[in-house]
């Protein structure tokens, strides 16, 4: 007896058509995708990916493959962007479709950190973020209200440097982020020791940097690991992640708590939070400002730090631009006074050398990871749905068809010239919906760091104990945010009438009251 087979076979043999049918497309998508090294199966370009410098490992890539490749790594492509046009074609002109970010499951979902505005998914909760801390610091005029804290800020910087010669890097961060929680939360910071808030967010800030080390955390590529019973193997992850996050929410907390007392009481000094609480929002939006209060020191300070470092170094090893803009100081300022955000406008060296700095060394040398929403296509090449979107934003500075000698540190670049060179701040800032909401305020900071320090200070070259000038290397860690490795030079008073100008800063101005005991 025969058994009628045929629905059988037809069965097998429809499955096995969709199966070519789907393998065939696979392999069409794979190969219609942006070039790029060829990968171990599963694991992809895993053991091809940078530790360090990874903008100089990336750029080889815009030879070999073109201005657009790709890697694999396990099941997340990464889309590697080398020059500017691709990237303003893309993240610019698609930015409805190119501005989330990745999920990070570990930093991300896990810690929390994608409640902070630079891990935030692209939905409505970021949109409402975004719009609040814009309206405070986005714009020119915005940041209008804040120019006294800033300068009174930097004053005081300086007088520290007069008193601790030796602590300038320290003090640059200090700076920044007494001027950013001065803006986020009203806070006065401890000057005197450890300050309680300041410790809580660098803390914080140093973990969300081990927490999104690349291919550190075994849960980033396998995300369900982190259903699995804390007794199944490769789970201490959990007990990292889980203080990361009780510290996450501390530092996101305890400042708004706070801001909330302070106005009780009526003694309040107005910021991004007690301005937006004193509008009556609802929980919701109350959740959105706490996270965006947040996202001012966050994004802030660690960036500007990393900025004027760079600006140090170059100081050090270009005496010849210090002179230059000292002399400019000098004839528009004279030394009776500091230099104030209303000069910069007088000030069009400073100017050249602020645009120069962030070209030099952008301090987010790969940018910020962006992720693709939907399919797209671009020149006949698939960007698939959820691609990471990196841009070689280090590259695109070092173009030598866009900046000739691009490693020569030359304000001059953009400077009384009829045809200056392309402007940085259109890249290094970042692209679209995602581009960064701090550039006013970051680069009215730094012009006023930079003026206000090289009118009283000379930086030069530090001497070996032969008495011998030591020249620094050019040096830089890897990272979202880069910074210049450590480096040796000495700073002093340009000359009696400069010291006395910034001794008697603290006397002239004296410091508030900390708040580190109100917290
Ligand atoms: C030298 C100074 C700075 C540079 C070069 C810089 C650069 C960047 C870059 C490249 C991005 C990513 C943009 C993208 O994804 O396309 C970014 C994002 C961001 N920056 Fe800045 N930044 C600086 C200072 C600041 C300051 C002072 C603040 C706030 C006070 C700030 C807050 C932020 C925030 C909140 C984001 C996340 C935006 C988002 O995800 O939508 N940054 N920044």
């Amino acid at each position: 007896m025969f058994q009628d087979t045929s629905p059988v076979i037809f069965g097998l043999s429809g499955g096995l058509a969709v199966l070519s049918l789907y393998l065939i497309t696979q392999n069409l998508r794979k190969r219609s995708l942006p070039p790029g090294p060829r990968g171990l199966p599963i694991v992809g370009n895993m053991f091809d990916m940078p530790k360090d410098y990874e903008w100089e490992h990336w750029a080889k890539h815009k030879d070999l493959y073109g201005p657009i490749s790709t890697v694999n790594v396990l099941s997340t492509r990464v889309i590697i962007i080398n020059d500017l046009q691709t990237a303003i074609d893309l993240l610019e002109t698609k930015s409805s479709i190119y501005s989330n970010r990745p999920t990070f499951p570990f930093a991300g979902e896990f810690i929390g950190w994608n409640r902070q505005m630079i891990l935030s998914q692209y939905d409505d909760r970021f949109r409402l973020m975004r719009k609040y801390v814009k309206a405070y610091i986005g714009t020119k005029s915005a940041i209008v209200p804040h120019k006294p804290v800033q300068e009174i800020e930097t004053k005081y910087f300086l007088a520290r440097i007069l008193e601790n010669p030796s602590s300038v890097i320290e003090n640059i961060r200090r700076s920044a982020g007494s001027i950013f929680l001065k803006l986020s939360h009203g806070y006065t910071i401890d000057t005197s020791g450890p300050d309680t808030l300041v410790e809580l967010v660098e803390n914080a800030s140093k973990e969300f940097h081990t927490a999104t080390l690349p291919g550190e955390w075994l849960i980033d590529s396998i995300p369900w690991m982190r259903y699995l019973p804390k007794w199944w193997p490769g789970q201490h992850f959990k007990k990292i992640g889980s203080v990361f996050r009780e510290h996450n929410f501390e530092q996101a907390i305890r400042p708004v708590d706070f801001v909330k007392r302070q106005m009780e009481k009526g003694i309040e000094v107005p910021s991004f939070t007690s301005t937006m609480l004193r509008q009556g929002l609802n929980e919701y939006e109350e959740d959105v400002v706490q996270w965006g209060a947040n996202s001012l020191y966050g994004g802030g300070t660690d960036t500007t730090t990393a900025a004027l470092t760079t600006f140090v170094l170059a100081m050090v090893l270009n005496p010849d631009v210090q002179k230059k803009a000292q002399e400019e100081l000098d004839s528009i300022i004279g030394h009776g006074r500091l230099p104030s955000l209303d000069d910069r406008s007088r000030l069009p060296y400073m100017e050249a050398l602020l645009n120069e700095v962030h070209r030099y060394h952008p301090i987010g040398p790969m940018g910020i990871p962006h992720c693709v929403t939907q399919d797209d296509y671009y020149n006949g090449m698939l960007i698939p749905k959820d691609s990471i979107v990196l841009v070689n934003l280090w590259l695109i500075a070092h173009n030598p068809d866009i900046y000739p000698n691009p490693n020569k540190f030359d304000p001059g670049r953009f400077y009384n010239t009829d045809k200056p060179q392309l402007d940085p701040q259109t890249f290094v800032f970042g692209f679209g919906r995602r581009a960064c909401p701090g550039k006013e305020l970051a680069n009215a900071n730094m012009f006023l760091l930079m003026s206000m320090m090289l009118s009283v200070f000379d930086i030069t070259k530090a001497k070996d104990a032969n008495g011998v000038e030591i020249t620094p290397k050019i040096e830089f860690g890897s990272g979202t945010v880069s910074h210049a490795k450590p480096f040796p030079f000495v700073i002093r008073p340009r000359s009696a009438d400069t010291e006395a100008l910034v001794s008697t800063i603290f006397e002239d101005y004296p410091p508030p009251p900390t708040n580190a005991r109100d917290l």
